[in-house]
């Protein structure tokens, strides 16, 4: 059975005049992992900065398993929140070795069991080899696993990660995001990442929140995230794809310049609406025996596929996905059709 671990309850915050959280509000289950999305300076930095106890809240509330942490003139401080960090520039004491830079957080211990979680912690993160060695002597992604294995030391009931991976090149990035996934499933421990990488946010969590301005727009699975976009902010920004306009002839049916589709219109339109429906690469196949012609203006090779730039006759983009011997050039007609199974469509206002 889930159970809720962190509760964000409409939560605001200022800097000032200037309000940087908006009436924010998710919860993270107990084992989940969830990520914050959003480009710079919207505010995901000041969510965790919230959550960890080092900014105030301006209203609501935020609780950790049941613990009210902040809100109703409650302030827990952050060293009583059993919440630990990790930041984009790893944060390791340069003139403590590896296994005293973990055990650091551990000083309440007795001796033998420090030793013990301190080994238990370098194994799973793959560096006992390394324990004598010191922060300058190792790589970016060793600084970064030492990082963790320093944060989950002290069991904390959440773990925040800020942007772990973005001081390191885009193999290893995906490499230590599935491991630090891999790592937190098996510890069995709760964590919230922020970043700006849509790759890595679904790589890594099992919820994630897009935010735009200070707003958390959706909080909802990757999948949902992609196939059910609630708003367009989020159809623009998770993805690829393109917003093209169309109409709605009849109760759930929608006319665009690729054809009409019945059925696969959401509840929630009326007949006569305006509405920009949301394509997807994969939803445009190519097919030579379409009557549809589009334009190649663009193409890129990605091995397994080309992500084709197509022009309709009105000069409407569509981008599509094809096998990769399907190997067309710029100005080439080629038929396409659209192979829906659901509709993502938003009112034009
Ligand atoms: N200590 C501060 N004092 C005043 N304004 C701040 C402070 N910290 C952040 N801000 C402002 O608050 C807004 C949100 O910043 P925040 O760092 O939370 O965003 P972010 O989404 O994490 O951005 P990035 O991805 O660039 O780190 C920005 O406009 C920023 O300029």
């Amino acid at each position: 059975m889930t159970k809720d671990l962190l509760v964000f309850e409409s939560v605001s915050h200022a800097y000032g005049e200037q309000r940087v959280i908006d009436d924010m509000r998710f919860t993270l289950q107990d084992g989940e992992i969830g990520c914050l999305l959003g480009s710079s300076g919207c505010g995901k930095t000041t969510v965790l900065r919230c959550i960890a106890g080092f900014e105030p809240v301006a209203s609501g509330a935020i609780r950790l398993g049941g613990r009210l942490l902040a809100g109703d003139g409650v302030s827990v401080p952050a060293h009583e929140r059993e919440i630990g960090m990790v930041f984009q520039d790893y944060a390791l004491f340069p003139h403590l070795n590896v296994e005293d830079n973990v055990g650091f957080g551990l000083s309440a211990l007795p001796r033998a069991e420090r030793r013990a979680r301190v080994a238990a912690m370098l194994d799973l993160v793959g560096l006992g080899a390394e324990a004598r060695r010191y922060p300058h002597e190792l790589s970016g992604g060793q600084q970064q696993r030492v990082a963790l294995a320093r944060a989950l030391a002290p069991r904390p009931r959440l773990l925040l990660l800020d942007e772990p991976f973005s001081n390191l090149d885009v193999d290893l990035r995906e490499r230590l995001g599935r491991e630090v996934r891999d790592i937190l499933k098996h510890e069995g421990v709760s964590a919230i990442l922020v970043t700006h990488d849509q790759h890595e946010a679904f790589a890594v969590a099992d919820k994630v929140g897009v935010m735009q301005g200070g707003r958390l727009l959706q909080w909802a699975t990757p999948y949902t995230l992609y196939h059910e976009p609630a708003e367009r902010f989020v159809a623009d920004f998770i993805g690829q794809g393109v917003l093209v306009p169309g109409g709605v002839t009849a109760p759930r049916c929608l006319s665009m310049e690729l054809g009409e589709f019945c059925g696969l219109l959401p509840l929630g339109f009326a007949t006569g609406d305006d509405v920009d429906v949301l394509l997807r690469p994969d939803d445009v196949v190519h097919d030579d025996a379409s009557p549809v012609q589009a334009t190649v203006v663009a193409r890129v090779f990605r091995g397994a596929d080309f992500l084709y730039t197509l022009a309709l006759p009105s000069g409407q983009r569509v981008l599509s996905q094809v096998a990769s011997h399907h190997d067309h050039a710029l100005g080439e007609p080629i038929g396409i059709r659209l192979e829906l199974d659901h509709l993502i469509a938003f009112k034009r206002q």
